[in-house]
């Protein structure tokens, strides 16, 4: 009889990272859920065998994930340049502007229209929604490093990530992309003129997004600067240059 119940040990109970190399079928299992990490011994057992088949992988990956989150007016080159890093150095590129937009055209996504209509007047999606999208697409990449490119935007971003991922994740920097706001509007409209398809790529939509970046994230990127977390580079020369002094910042801070 197996009346008493067992927790389960440490090393497979904390997967808040280890996770992200589980298949589908273990994520709503007892050892995803932290919430609910007390099991019977059968169960143990059995979870335990199973997570046994995947303990190589888990070890390579025990280590927090890192995160490095990407920041800038909206066409200040944030995309343009993680495509970069992402060539360069082993990070996965995790936008969550395209989140988002891929969320909007899941058919039968309950949130669609909710982004649609945030994205077009450049306000900001509630940050349950972004955040989920975020944890998700982490766990299911596998990888360890990610680029988190324009996020978080506002203070409910902040406390969103507070709240459901600092403690899963190691927070390396925040790369600022300054870019004046001529430059910015110039760069969007180009891009909107070159096929985007973007439904906010257009002037009207840009002034609005400029006025959420003014008035509600450039105080998250100040806060960052007050802790001393901020990479700041000039995103006004061509994306070559530009990519020079991002390497730079990679390279000093210990990514090969
Ligand atoms: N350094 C740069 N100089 C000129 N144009 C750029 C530069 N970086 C990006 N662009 C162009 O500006 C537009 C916006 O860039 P993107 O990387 O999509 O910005 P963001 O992700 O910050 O919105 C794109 O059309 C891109 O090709
Ligand atoms: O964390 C995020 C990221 C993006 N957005 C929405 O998506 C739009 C486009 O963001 P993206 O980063 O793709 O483009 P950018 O404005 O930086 O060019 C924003 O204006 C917001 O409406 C959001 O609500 N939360």
């Amino acid at each position: 009889m197996w009346r008493a119940i067992t927790r389960i040990p440490k090393t497979l109970d904390s997967l808040g990272q280890g996770v992200a190399v589980l298949p589908q079928q273990f994520q709503h299992s007892q050892l995803y859920n932290n919430n609910h990490n007390i099991c019977s011994k059968t169960n143990y057992l059995s979870l335990h065998n199973q997570a046994s088949l995947i303990r190589p992988k888990y070890r390579m990956s025990s280590a927090k994930p890192k995160v490095v989150f990407v920041l800038g007016g909206p066409g200040a080159g944030k995309g343009t340049q993680c495509s970069k890093i992402v060539e360069r150095f082993q990070f996965e590129h995790l936008s969550a502007g395209d989140l988002l937009r891929e969320e909007r055209s899941r058919e039968g996504s309950e949130y669609g229209q909710l982004i649609e209509e945030y994205i077009r007047n450049g306000k900001i999606v509630p940050v349950e929604v972004t955040c989920s999208l975020l944890e998700n697409a982490m766990k299911n990449s596998g990888k360890s490093r990610f680029l988190i490119d324009g996020f978080p935007r506002n203070q409910d971003n902040l406390d969103g990530w507070n709240r459901q991922m600092s403690d899963k994740t190691e927070m390396q920097f925040v790369l600022f992309f300054d870019c004046a706001e001529d430059v910015c509007v110039k760069r969007c409209l180009g891009r909107g003129q070159s096929g985007s398809g973007r439904s906010d790529d257009n002037m009207e939509s840009l002034k609005k997004r400029i006025q959420t970046y003014n008035n509600d994230s450039l105080p998250i990127i100040k806060y960052f600067e007050n802790a001393g977390q901020v990479k700041r580079i000039d995103a006004s020369p061509d994306a070559d240059k530009v990519f020079q002094e991002v390497e730079r910042v990679f390279l000093a801070n210990g990514f090969q």
